[in-house]
């Protein structure tokens, strides 16, 4: 058995590890990057990439059809097979040597196998012909091994081999009709993809869309989603689900059945934690690792988790962010370099508690940031909620005919900053970051009136809340 030591092990070699790893060689250290699937990790292969691309080309479409002079030329529906065809390019055919070939011009070791511990800082590795290294960390060990889709206890639905995720972004063939259990972010995404393809899509959901969400997010997209020709079941309990030779049959709690191809869960993610051998370091197998805001387990001095294994925001983007922190702290610490973990210190997380962005591609998208009203009153905060319908934006009416969004700021009347903003509306996606900005960096309101949005852009929308916000004072 080949013993092997390094500064530090990363366990996982989806987006979060690999960031970590780079970082911390920057930072001078020797890294072990330890992955079992493909170096990229779900994100690249089974997640973010691929279902957006599933999604891209039919916005495309929309947004042109949309443009009296351009809808006109639109003479044709979506080719499905171009889209899945695009969507393979997206996913090199899953294949990761790209990826690779970048782990190992970055400086970083790859380790291909299953990583598991098999002491305090000591990971066993098992290659995929079964040989096994033992890896020690000098300094730390950084688990980031993601999470897998969590398929409820419902009667029958494991028996009848639904599709997760996996499925349903990495599909070579369209099914005629697709039942999706869930009402969260994979749910509307897929259901708006399939409906795209002319899938014949019925999405149950056990209460509204888009829970944790501005209510309107959610109401917005459930109509959006009915438009587009989905079957949308809300405060609907999926009671039993029986695979049969033409399909799958699913019984909802008011004793109706359904049928279709496939049954998608949607239903959430469950840490990969189960056979990492958290036991031998005294941790509970299949358990979500809670860390502090530097990313230590708790309990431990060199032990990190980042990325959605520690549940603090299930996002790539929030995990790279974590793993920046880490990857520069561990390198901080092992060469005695100062460290910086008050909050919003160059080593801590700060932001993955009240400023994360996150946007939901369906369409209309919706695109947020930082505390909706309801989670912000819960937190303690004074607020005033400004809201404005988007296609009164001078800048979205010419953006495309009929353009009807919504748009919501949440400030904080003790501090005069932005607690949260969300967007719903078509290509909303980016203008979320200046609203990220402005929640992040706490810009008193009194400065944002001197961030000038140009004319006539959908950005108008910032003057508009602003102004709404004025106006609402004054009535005060
Ligand atoms: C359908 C879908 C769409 C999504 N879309 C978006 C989006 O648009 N934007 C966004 O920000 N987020 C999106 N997400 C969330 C995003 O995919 C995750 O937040 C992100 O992948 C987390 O990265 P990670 O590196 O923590 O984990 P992962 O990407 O899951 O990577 C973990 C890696 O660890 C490896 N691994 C696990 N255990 C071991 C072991 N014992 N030994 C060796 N290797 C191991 C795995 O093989 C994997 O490669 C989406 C998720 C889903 C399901
Ligand atoms: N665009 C993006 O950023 C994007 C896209 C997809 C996924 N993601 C991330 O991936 C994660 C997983 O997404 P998701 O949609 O699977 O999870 P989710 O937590 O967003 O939604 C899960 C849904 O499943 C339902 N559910 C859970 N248990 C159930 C049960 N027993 N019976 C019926 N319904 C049940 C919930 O009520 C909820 O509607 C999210 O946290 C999200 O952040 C992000």
């Amino acid at each position: 058995m080949e013993q092997v030591e390094y500064d530090l092990i990363v366990l996982g070699a989806g987006p979060v590890g690999e960031n970590a790893a780079d970082l911390a060689v920057r930072g001078g250290l020797s890294v072990a990057l330890v992955e079992h699937e493909l170096v990229g990790g779900e994100c690249s292969y089974w997640a973010c990439m691929p279902s957006k691309a599933l999604l891209r080309s039919a916005q495309a479409l929309r947004a042109a059809k949309q443009v009296d002079g351009a809808a006109q030329a639109v003479t044709g529906g979506l080719d499905v097979n171009a889209v899945l065809r695009r969507r393979n390019s997206f996913t090199h055919d899953w294949n990761d040597d790209s990826q690779a070939d970048w782990v190992a011009s970055a400086g970083i070791t790859l380790v291909r196998g299953f990583g598991r511990f098999s002491g305090p800082r000591q990971v066993t590795v098992t290659a995929p012909d079964g040989t096994e290294t033992v890896l020690t960390a000098k300094h730390a060990v950084a688990v980031a091994t993601g999470t897998d889709a969590f398929i409820p206890d419902i009667e029958g639905l494991r028996d009848a081999r639904p599709w997760t995720s996996r499925e349903a972004t990495s599909a070579k063939e369209i099914p005629k009709s697709l039942a999706i259990i869930g009402g969260g972010v994979v749910a509307t995404e897929m259901a708006t993809a399939y409906a795209s393809f002319g899938t014949r899509v019925t999405l149950i959901s056990r209460g509204g869309l888009l829970a944790g969400m501005e209510p309107f997010a959610g109401e917005m997209v459930t109509e959006a989603l009915r438009e587009q020709g989905t079957t949308v079941l809300l405060n609907t309990e999926t009671k039993r689900v029986r695979r049969t030779d033409a399909g799958v049959e699913i019984e909802l709690g008011g004793g109706s059945v359904i049928t279709a191809d496939e049954v998608l869960a949607a239903t959430g993610r469950s840490p990969r934690t189960s056979d990492i051998g958290l036991d031998a370091i005294g941790l509970k197998p299949g358990s979500w690792l809670k860390t502090d805001d530097t990313l230590l387990v708790e309990g431990f001095d060199w032990l990190y988790a980042i990325g959605d294994v520690n549940h603090r925001a299930l996002l790539t983007h929030q995990g790279k962010y974590q793993a920046r922190a880490v990857g520069e702290l561990i390198a901080a610490k092992a060469s005695g370099a100062p460290v910086s973990t008050d909050a919003w210190g160059t080593h801590v997380a700060t932001a993955d508690h009240e400023a994360v962005p996150q946007v939901t591609f369906t369409d209309p998208e919706v695109a947020s940031v930082g505390l909706t009203a309801e989670a912000a009153g819960k937190a303690g905060y004074t607020t005033s909620v400004v809201d404005y319908e988007l296609g009164n934006v001078a800048g979205a009416s010419l953006y495309a005919d009929g353009y009807a969004g919504k748009a919501r700021m949440v400030v904080d009347e003790e501090r005069s900053v932005v607690l949260g903003v969300t967007f719903v509306g078509p290509d909303v996606s980016d203008l979320l970051h200046a609203a990220t900005i402005a929640v992040t960096a706490q810009v008193p309101i009194a400065r944002l009136w001197h961030a000038v949005p140009a004319y006539p852009t959908v950005s108008e929308i910032w003057l508009r809340l602003l102004e709404t916000y004025r106006d609402q004072q004054s009535r005060h």
